[in-house]
């Protein structure tokens, strides 16, 4: 069996949130695996987003002295984006990195991200002249110009219809082998799901075709189970 080093796996401990009398997490502890697609799925309304929202900072959590994964430097995909209309789309991609950068090195990293996403001839354009898919590979170059250890996607393919939805994963697919980042990834899909990611982990007891995944050789040991409250 594969060993796995503390050093592999981003901790979070002592998760704790109520809102106003719900209580969503209580003393919820969950280990992410470092440079690898990890997925979280469950029913809707069991806690996904508001588990990103917390680690990430988003939202506090309700005991004090808790650890973010803040310092890792975090980048985000929506599943509405998030661009500036009055930007181009070469733009909206190097804001993120302005402070960082000068303009060559950003306008260098801008043409790898849109080669990346297969989006090179819209670097002019403006992101009301493009398709909903189209902008959300904007979206994902924007993510990932951004030297982030961690990338946090919360349903980023829920509006893409199918055909564009393939498009990006493999975008994404492509993305990843070449570079090293920690992926946490909210998702309904479950396929989606199996074909993206290294780990799954499932939140509450017991999820929509969850059979589907336990079924499936290939999925033994991909997938924990996170019993809630
Ligand atoms: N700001 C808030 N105020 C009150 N209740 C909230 C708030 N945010 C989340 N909740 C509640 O906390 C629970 C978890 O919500 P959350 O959005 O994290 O679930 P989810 O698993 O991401 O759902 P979905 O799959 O539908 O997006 C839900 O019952 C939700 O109603």
């Amino acid at each position: 069996m594969e060993t796995i080093n503390k050093e592999d796996l981003i901790s979070i401990n002592n998760i704790n949130k109520k809102f106003n009398e719900k209580v969503v997490f209580k003393n919820f502890n969950i280990d992410f695996y470092k440079n690898k697609v990890n997925c979280i799925i469950g029913k809707s309304g069991c806690g996904k987003s508001t588990l990103l929202n917390i680690i990430s900072g988003i939202i506090p959590n309700d005991n004090e002295n808790f650890e973010t994964i803040e310092k890792y430097g975090v980048s985000y995909i929506f599943q509405e984006d998030r661009l500036v209309d009055w930007l181009t789309v070469g733009e909206n991609i190097t804001l993120v990195v302005k402070k960082l950068y000068n303009k060559k090195m950003s306008d260098e990293l801008c043409e790898k991200y849109l080669d990346l996403v297969g989006i090179k001839e819209y670097k002019n354009y403006y992101p009301q002249m493009l398709s909903g898919g189209l902008r959300q590979r904007v979206n994902i170059a924007r993510a990932f110009i951004y030297p982030s250890k961690i990338v946090i996607m919360d349903e980023p393919f829920k509006s893409i219809d199918v055909i564009n939805k393939e498009i990006i994963m493999n975008n994404f697919k492509k993305i990843l082998e070449r570079e090293e980042r920690t992926v946490l990834f909210v998702t309904h899909d479950i396929d989606e799901a199996l074909l993206l990611s290294d780990k799954i982990y499932v939140l509450g007891n017991s999820p929509i075709n969850i059979k589907k995944i336990i079924d499936k050789k290939d999925n033994i040991g991909k997938i924990d189970i996170y019993k809630l409250i």
